[in-house]
């Protein structure tokens, strides 16, 4: 579904992706791991075509993503849906209308009735029922703002759904909501998934297949069983700040 090719970037002289190869197969949820500023944003941002290579390429259900501009790209881009660090709603707007907000924009002829009929339907995907249709994201807990940035997230019902450092800054028992989300959205509507992030446990939670961005490289990918026995020297050292704490 995600087949990325060989890819490199520098800024500068400052080489940030130097060939990762990754594929993600439908259906399926892969993270990507590694440290502050290893380059996992930078990974991304090709993906959805925010960035273009300096060589290889993006292929997302075989549409190469660096070969479009403008109205294609726009066009291309429907096929994701985004979550954000942070839950990134807007404040001024009721649950309701943060969750309709990309249907609207996408099918602007959409019936009043249908829309609400879809924004129900992704709120119960994400456990949350009508009565939070009216509030506010201030009246809501960290892990309901998660949701329904979930909820708005899939409205459109995406191909695929990338989800940029869900769980930094979150404490232990909404981190265990955000990644039951997670994996009931790859249950439920059959999303294939992109996760970046720093939180070890919570890849081992959630991954099918993960990798560790390191220098450039990929030091590990694989299940989340053959990444914890890599005997790469970086890969050890990044794991055991979190298995040895167990
Ligand atoms: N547009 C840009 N111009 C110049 N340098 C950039 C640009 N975007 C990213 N970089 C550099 O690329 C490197 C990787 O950044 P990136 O944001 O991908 O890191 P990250 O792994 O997502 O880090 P974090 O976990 O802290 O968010 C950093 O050194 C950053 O300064």
């Amino acid at each position: 579904m995600i087949a990325i090719r060989d890819l490199h970037k520098s800024f500068g002289d400052h080489k940030v992706l130097d060939g990762i190869t990754i594929d993600v197969e439908r259906g399926t949820t892969f993270v990507v791991l590694g440290g502050s500023g290893s380059g996992k944003t930078v990974l991304m941002k090709h993906v959805i075509g925010l960035l273009k290579p300096d060589s290889g390429t993006v292929l997302v259900d075989g549409i190469e993503i660096p070969k479009l501009e403008g109205r294609e790209l726009t066009e291309a881009r429907r096929m994701f849906g985004m979550v954000f660090q942070g839950a990134a709603l807007f404040d001024s707007m009721t649950v309701y209308d943060n969750v309709a907000f990309p249907l609207h924009e996408r099918q602007r002829g959409i019936k009043p009735s249908e829309l609400r009929e879809r924004v129900i339907e992704k709120l119960k995907v994400v456990d949350l029922d009508e009565d939070v249709l009216t509030k506010f994201p201030a009246e809501l807990s960290g892990g309901m703002r998660k949701r329904v940035a979930l909820a708005r997230a899939v409205v459109h019902e995406p191909k695929v759904v990338l989800y940029d450092e869900p769980t930094t800054g979150l404490d232990p028992i909404t981190t265990a909501y955000v990644d039951d989300m997670i994996l009931s959205a790859k249950q439920r509507l059959g999303v294939t998934s992109m996760v970046i992030s720093h939180d070890i446990a919570s890849a081992f939670k959630v991954a099918d297949r993960m990798a560790v961005l390191y220098d450039g490289h990929l030091a590990a990918q694989g299940t989340p069983e053959e990444v914890r026995r890599s005997d790469h020297p970086y890969v050890q050292h990044y794991l055991s700040m979190w298995f040895e704490k167990q």
